[in-house]
């Protein structure tokens, strides 16, 4: 075979960036076992997601630009002081990303382990991109992570039929964000009473409907996104409609598994989700309990379906309260603070639109620096700090107004009420 395509490939920062990005994100340490055919499904995967994202890469060729990196990281690991140059160009961007990717599988790799150092290539050598060599079997979840990866794979998403109960403001962010990813607007549908906020979906090319069972009857997926005590309500109406072919996915602040299991037929898939409104623009924190029959690949294509609206975790129930404190309310404190640093801004005598344009991005840089940098936000808080100047002068004021004692209360309150909510929707669907 002429494999001169798979060694002479030019590759963009940009698209191994990516590359490794999806290498990352598929969690290759557990799938790569060295058996060939499991790595070839993983690259399979990566290479419909690049090929998504309009990279056209065989999956040959995926797997000899995976060697060369390997290649690399193993030398750098080897003469760490005065790494020799690496066939990969500008490899200092990469290296990190390839340390996390190589380091999360540490037990395989560590010295002394029969670890895959000595299949080192060069864009000249060996050439045999079709076979990695990985140095011992995966422990037996292989398997399972393997499923994981297929059904996070995003040609099933595409299939999915996804449906919304509730045209508000929630469904509308999440809708945005997983039409974002894979699912085309043609595989959705949202039903709400009245025609009010359904224009905008309509915008997005997304059916309508006045009837809840119409959009039960044609979804996998249905995200109820009523207010909390309309679920018990919507929920009774839908209940003779859904079957095992369905996932019921809740976003009502308060509303327990419980309630919605015991709303719901038996053996019910059911999960609940609390996300925040940044969905809207990609930016979302949404974390998720997946219910007593909810298994974890229903977990996994949770996730894929919503890995474009922001970070999406999963978690116990008892933290669905509490992120409704933190991160679905607490979008809400974060604006409340960026008006008021407008308004101490307008106070001393800035034009009040420069100073909303400056608070809102003064809020979104200080996000994605402690979001980027992993420090801590009180070690970021202290670069700012010059001894005797502006900041600790701001800050202790802030402090003497007790900013964090209450913004903390915030979080509380914002909790407790949420478990209140759930009290109530547990005494409602009882009765
Ligand atoms: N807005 C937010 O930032 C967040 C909201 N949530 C949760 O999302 C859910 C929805 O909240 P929002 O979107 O803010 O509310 P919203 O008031 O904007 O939307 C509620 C929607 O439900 C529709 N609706 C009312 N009765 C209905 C029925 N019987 N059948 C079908 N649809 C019906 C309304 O027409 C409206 O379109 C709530 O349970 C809330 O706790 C969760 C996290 C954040
Ligand atoms: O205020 C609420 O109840 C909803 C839940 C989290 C954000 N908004």
């Amino acid at each position: 075979m002429d494999d001169s395509g798979i060694k002479k490939q030019n590759w963009d920062v940009k698209e191994t960036e990516l590359f490794l990005e999806i290498l990352k994100e598929l969690d290759m340490k557990k799938c790569l076992d060295g058996r060939k055919v499991r790595n070839n499904k993983l690259f399979k995967v990566a290479h419909r997601r690049m090929t998504a994202a309009g990279y056209h890469r065989s999956v040959d060729q995926l797997k000899f630009r995976w060697k060369l990196l390997k290649s690399a990281y193993y030398k750098c690991k080897r003469e760490p002081d005065s790494p020799a140059p690496t066939k990969i160009q500008g490899w200092w961007r990469y290296e990190k990303t390839m340390v996390a990717i190589m380091e999360s599988r540490h037990p395989l790799v560590g010295p002394g382990v029969n670890s895959d150092r000595n299949d080192e290539v060069t864009e000249e050598s060996d050439g045999e991109a079709s076979v990695l060599h990985w140095p011992q079997p995966c422990p037996d979840n292989t398997t399972q992570n393997l499923d994981l990866i297929i059904k996070m794979d995003p040609e099933m998403d595409s299939q999915l039929k996804i449906g919304f109960i509730g045209a508000g403001n929630m469904a509308f962010g999440i809708a945005k964000g997983i039409l974002s990813g894979n699912v085309l607007p043609a595989n959705v549908k949202v039903s709400a009473p009245s025609s009010r906020n359904l224009g905008r979906f309509q915008e997005l090319g997304i059916a309508v409907t006045h009837s809840n069972i119409e959009v039960v009857c044609g979804s996998d997926v249905v995200f109820v996104a009523v207010k909390p005590h309309l679920v018990p309500l919507v929920l009774n109406e839908i209940a003779q409609h859904v079957t095992d072919r369905h996932m019921i996915v809740s976003v009502a602040a308060g509303v327990t598994l419980a309630t919605l299991e015991e709303l719901l037929p038996e053996n019910s898939v059911a999960i609940r989700l609390m996300p925040n409104l940044p969905c809207l623009v990609q930016e979302g924190a949404l974390l998720f309990a997946r219910g007593s029959h909810a298994k974890q690949e229903d977990g996994a294509l949770l996730r894929s379906l919503l890995h474009r609206c922001g970070l999406v975790e999963e978690g116990p129930e008892a933290w669905i309260d509490i992120h409704t404190g933190l991160s679905g309310s607490g979008v809400a404190f974060v604006y409340l603070f960026a008006e008021a640093l407008a308004e101490g801004a307008v106070k001393m005598g800035m034009p009040s639109a420069l100073a909303h344009s400056i608070a809102s991005q003064t809020v979104l840089g200080a996000g994605r620096l402690l979001r980027d940098s992993g420090k801590h936000p009180a070690q970021l808080r202290s670069e700012v700090c010059t001894p005797g100047g502006t900041t600790i002068y701001g800050l202790h004021t802030l402090e003497q107004g007790g900013v964090r004692a209450s913004t903390m209360s915030a979080v509380e309150s914002a909790t407790e009420r949420a478990r209140e909510l759930g009290r109530k929707s547990t005494a409602g669907s009882r009765k």
